[in-house]
């Protein structure tokens, strides 16, 4: 962010409260960050079925954080998340780092209730597009109401009215995540949505909040320069669709309220 821009020029589509930055990190800290990540030793990456990744700042466990502290080589960035949004009541303190191949995504999920409702996603490498599905207990709870004619199905309390209003006012929207940006959500889009990104090569942005803001940091379909000349940005009549080449890094950067002193060393 410069001088005298404020957080609030930075939000993106109507739901409360995406706020997307492009250009947070710059070429050579992205360069610096990646060199960081894989110079980590093999035993740090965690192998899931669609992706692998990296834990810093400790175990996340149901009652808090068993904290390790964040090497120097993150801290310049979450120091800097922490200090330029304001959103956290204190310093970030854990990041997951996932990995993605071209073919690789990560399944519709909320975050665990461990972390302080803020969370800060750091994009290195290809773009990707992250959807964002409103929750679907309450949407199962619809369909379970619409196809059961013969009893009182009761959804937490939810009448059929309450429930159209809430589907009304809660529709699918995705955001366009390019790479050395900063994508922070929180509110509504935190609590009453999941996020995801597909396993597919091929992606379609057309549903993206933010294609401008995304599109002006980067030229269109203009020639780019070192690590984004991996970005094939598509139009083909009206469908948008991105080609993802190369892998993508991203650093989740949050905060856990409750902190235990981890006793251990690694
Ligand atoms: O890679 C991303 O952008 C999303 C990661 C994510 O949602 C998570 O780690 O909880
Ligand atoms: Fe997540």
């Amino acid at each position: 962010m410069e001088p005298g821009e404020n957080l609030n020029d930075f939000v993106v589509g109507s739901v409360p409260t995406l706020i997307y930055i492009p250009d947070f990190v710059t070429d050579s800290e992205q360069d610096q960050l990646v060199n960081n990540i894989y110079q980590a030793p093999v035993s740090k990456w965690k192998s899931l079925k669609n992706r692998r990744l990296q834990n810093w700042g400790g175990v996340v466990h149901e009652k808090g954080l068993l904290a390790q502290d964040l090497p120097p080589w993150l801290t310049r960035t979450t120091r800097r998340i922490f200090e330029e949004s304001g959103l956290f009541p204190s310093d970030v303190n854990h990041v997951l780092i996932n990995e993605y191949l071209p073919n690789q995504g990560i399944m519709p999920h909320q975050d665990g209730p461990a972390y302080f409702p803020v969370v800060a996603i750091v994009s290195l490498g290809s773009p990707v597009v992250m959807d964002f599905t409103p929750h679907s207990s309450l949407r199962l709870c619809t369909s379970a109401l619409r196809d059961s004619v013969e009893d009182n199905i009761s959804c937490g309390g939810a009448s059929d009215i309450e429930t159209d209003k809430w589907l009304h006012n809660h529709h699918p929207f995705s955001v366009l995540l390019m790479p050395r940006s900063l994508l922070i959500f929180k509110d509504m889009a935190y609590s009453d949505y999941l996020h995801g990104i597909k396993d597919s090569e091929v992606q379609q942005y057309d549903g993206a909040v933010n294609v401008l803001e995304a599109m002006k940091h980067h030229g269109g379909n203009q020639p780019l320069s070192g690590s984004e000349k991996a970005i094939v940005l598509e139009k083909t009549g009206d469908s948008k669709s991105l080609h993802r080449t190369a892998k993508r890094i991203s650093l989740t950067c949050r905060m856990v309220s409750k902190v235990h002193k981890n006793l251990f060393k690694f």
